[in-house]
Order: C-alpha cells, then sequence, then structure tokens
C-alpha cells in the first residue's frame, strides 16, 4: 500500500515538473515575441536588411519587383474574342504573335521567315489590332482581313507581329482570349543599341512622340534631360510607371521599351515559358542560320530553310536569303532599316558618363531578365 502511494507521488512530481518546464517555456516565448526588446532585435535585423537595400537602391535607384515563376501561364483572361466560325472557310486566326520589341530586328525576322512555305504572315504587314480598342471592338470581322486565304486547316504557322504588343499592357490577356495555346516570339537586343535605333526611328514616323524626339539633335541630349526624370518617376511609382507608358509618358518610351523584363513578365503571367520563343537581334544580324533553326524547331515546322541559303550581300553587308524552293535570291530593303548604320557616328556618340548612367539603369532590370532567361543572349553575357 506504502509503495503503491510513493509510486503515485512521484508520478506526481515528475508531471508537475515536466508541466512547469513546459509552462515556462512556452511563457518565455509568449513574452519574448511581444517585448519591446525582442522587437528591437528583430528591427534591428530587419533595418540591417534595410540599410543594404538602400545602399543598393542608392547605387542602382530601384529594385525591379520580383517574378514568380510558379504563376507563370495561370492568369486567365477576362476578355471575351467570338470569332464568329462562319468567316473560318478563307481567313484562319493567327497561332503565333510577334511581340517586338521594337527596333530589335523584328523585320528581318519576319522577312527571313516569310520564307518558309508554311510561314503565313499577316497581309499588309503590322495590324496593331489587338492593343487599339477600336480595332479590338471590331473583332475577327475587321481583323480577319490580314489572313485571307490562309485555312484554317493547312497546318500553317499563321504569324502577325506588332513591336507595341510587348509594351502594351492589355495585349497578353487579349492574346490569350484568342488563343490560350498562341505562341509568342520577341526579339531582344542590347537595350542601349535599341534605344539609340528608336531615338533614329521615331522622328521620322507619325508617332505621336515624333517632333519631341526630333527637336534633339543627339541620342545623349535626350539622355541628360530625359533620364534623371524617368528615375525619379520609377522612385515615386515604381514599375507601375513602365505599364502602358504610349498613353502617358510616350516619349519615355525610348528608355522603358528596353526594359524588357518588365514586360517579359506580365506576359509570363498569362503564357508558360515553353509558349514563348526569345530571340536576339545581333544573332538575326549575325547568324540568321542559326534564328531560323531556332524558330523553326520551337514552331514543329519541317526544317526547309537551311544554312545554306543565307548570303552576305556585297554592296549592303547584311544577310539576305534565297527562297529555299526556287533558290531565288531576296534581300530586305534597306531603305528603313539599317539606319543606325548610315548616320554621322556623332548623332549617336555617348559619353563615358552618359553610357555608364544608362548602363546603371538597365543593370538591375537585365539582372532580373538574367534569373528568368539565363545568359543566352550576347549583351546578358557579362553581368549573368
Ligand atoms: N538583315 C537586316 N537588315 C537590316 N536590318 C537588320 C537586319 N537584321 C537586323 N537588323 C536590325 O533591325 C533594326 C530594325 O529593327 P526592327 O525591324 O525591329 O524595327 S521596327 O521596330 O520594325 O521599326 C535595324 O536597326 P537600325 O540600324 O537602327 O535601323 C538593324 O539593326
Amino acid at each position: 500500500m506504502e509503495r503503491i502511494y510513493l509510486k503515485g507521488l512521484f508520478v506526481c512530481f515528475v508531471q508537475f515538473v515536466l508541466f512547469g518546464a513546459l509552462y515556462w517555456h512556452f511563457t518565455e516565448r509568449i513574452e519574448e515575441s511581444f517585448s519591446f526588446e525582442y522587437y528591437s532585435k528583430r528591427s534591428n535585423k530587419e533595418e540591417s536588411k534595410t540599410e543594404k537595400f538602400l545602399e543598393k537602391e542608392d547605387e542602382l535607384w530601384i529594385e525591379p519587383t520580383p517574378y514568380n515563376s510558379k504563376k507563370w501561364g495561370k492568369t486567365q483572361s477576362h476578355e471575351n474574342f467570338n470569332y464568329n466560325e462562319a468567316y473560318f472557310s478563307n481567313s484562319a486566326p493567327p497561332n503565333f504573335i510577334g511581340a517586338g520589341a521594337k527596333k530589335c530586328g523584328t523585320g528581318a525576322f519576319k522577312f527571313f521567315m516569310g520564307h518558309h512555305q508554311h510561314f503565313k504572315q499577316a497581309r499588309g504587314g503590322e495590324a496593331h489590332f489587338i492593343y487599339d480598342d477600336s480595332k479590338w471592338a471590331l473583332g475577327w470581322p475587321y481583323y480577319q482581313k490580314y489572313f485571307k486565304g490562309y485555312g484554317p486547316n493547312d497546318g500553317n504557322v499563321i504569324f502577325e507581329g506588332t513591336p507595341r504588343y510587348m509594351v502594351e499592357n492589355l495585349v497578353p490577356e487579349r492574346v490569350k482570349a484568342m488563343n490560350p495555346l498562341m505562341k509568342i516570339v520577341f526579339v531582344f537586343c542590347d537595350p542601349i543599341k535599341r534605344l539609340k535605333s528608336d531615338f533614329m526611328h521615331v522622328p521620322l514616323t507619325k508617332e505621336p512622340h515624333n517632333r519631341i524626339i526630333g527637336a534633339y539633335s543627339k541620342v545623349g541630349d535626350i539622355i541628360d534631360s530625359a533620364l534623371p526624370d524617368i528615375k525619379s518617376k520609377l522612385k515615386l511609382h515604381g514599375e507601375d510607371y513602365i505599364t502602358d507608358i504610349y498613353r502617358h509618358d510616350i516619349a519615355h518610351s525610348l528608355f522603358t521599351n528596353s526594359i524588357y523584363v518588365h514586360h517579359l513578365k506580365h506576359w509570363l503571367e498569362y503564357f508558360p515559358k515553353n509558349q514563348i520563343l526569345i530571340l536576339e537581334g545581333e544573332e538575326i544580324l549575325k547568324s540568321p542560320q542559326k534564328m531560323a533553326k531556332k524558330t523553326q524547331k520551337f514552331l514543329n515546322l519541317e526544317e526547309e530553310i537551311k544554312d545554306e541559303h543565307f548570303f552576305i550581300n556585297k554592296t549592303s553587308g547584311y544577310y539576305c536569303i534565297k527562297n529555299p524552293a526556287t533558290l531565288e535570291p531576296h534581300c530586305m530593303s534597306t531603305k528603313a532599316k539599317g539606319r543606325s548604320s548610315k548616320v554621322d557616328p556623332e548623332v549617336l556618340e555617348l559619353s563615358e558618363e552618359q553610357e555608364k548612367e544608362l548602363n546603371e539603369f538597365f543593370l538591375p532590370f537585365n539582372l532580373q531578365l538574367c534569373e528568368i532567361i539565363g545568359p543566352s543572349l550576347s549583351f546578358l553575357k557579362h553581368i549573368c
């Protein structure tokens, strides 16, 4: 009896000690998490993180918003696109969209690929259909005129490319409404080279900012006057400032059209990476054979355009192509392309300081582009 009593007493004692220890542990933790000291310890940690960020920010002035690869391709479209199938007998909708970047070689891409018998392009060139609300509202009965004569079941790649599609916020959503399996191609190029080419191009167009840009005689002057403003607007509004820039600060598009990662992230919300082909302007210019190989593979097209179909035009210095079926040589008109190499070099010259500033401006964005696409493009190789 006495033994049983002692045993009970011992068990009670052990339980009491265990319970006490647990109680002490948890109350301490709870108190700690509410205590000023605990918070000041955390905020010191946070502060040091913020300090680091500020140091970095001072240097690079903006931290691009992070991308989330888990979301790629997941966002559903809220747009509605009614094809009205009656029109499908004599025209078929695009299944491949070219979305810029402006001045990176999109024209040469179309020109070369158009030599594949199953690569059918929008008739009449850039349709500017998907972002333009007044055209979009007219729907397929309007858009289909670009694709007349293309059968829906001919196994063709049907392509429409408008460089502005890259930078207009509603476009990916609308493209998804048109066809969730749409394939998309981007041509990226050195951001500074692109800026210079845009600087040469805009004053010769009817774009609304043609006079603003045309008022600058040298690209360096617009860098001095616009870049500080763009930086401070980005600081104030974050990357939202870049979105739909044509609608609120079109002259600054010369700079923000080179921030490829901002636009790519937006497209990736709607389309998975495997539906997107990223090419490089420099490659289209210097080795279009490689571009043709990649593109035919991506589009599951038979490799009809081969290395031997390309040759360099001795007068212009640009690549031309022989039609794979007839071997007839074709060169792209150099009237509207290749301006940057013909202009007085002083117009496009940058001081060391301007070059440095621009490189610093694009660096944080290009670093993020590296994270998404790796060092595959030559202008990323030295930073990725
Ligand atoms: N084969 C060939 N022939 C001529 N030009 C070539 C070629 N390949 C690439 N490029 C480069 O393309 C630049 C024009 O880019 P885009 O065609 O995208 O311009 S546009 O956005 O459609 O206006 C153009 O830029 P600029 O030299 O500033 O005109 C060229 O650098």
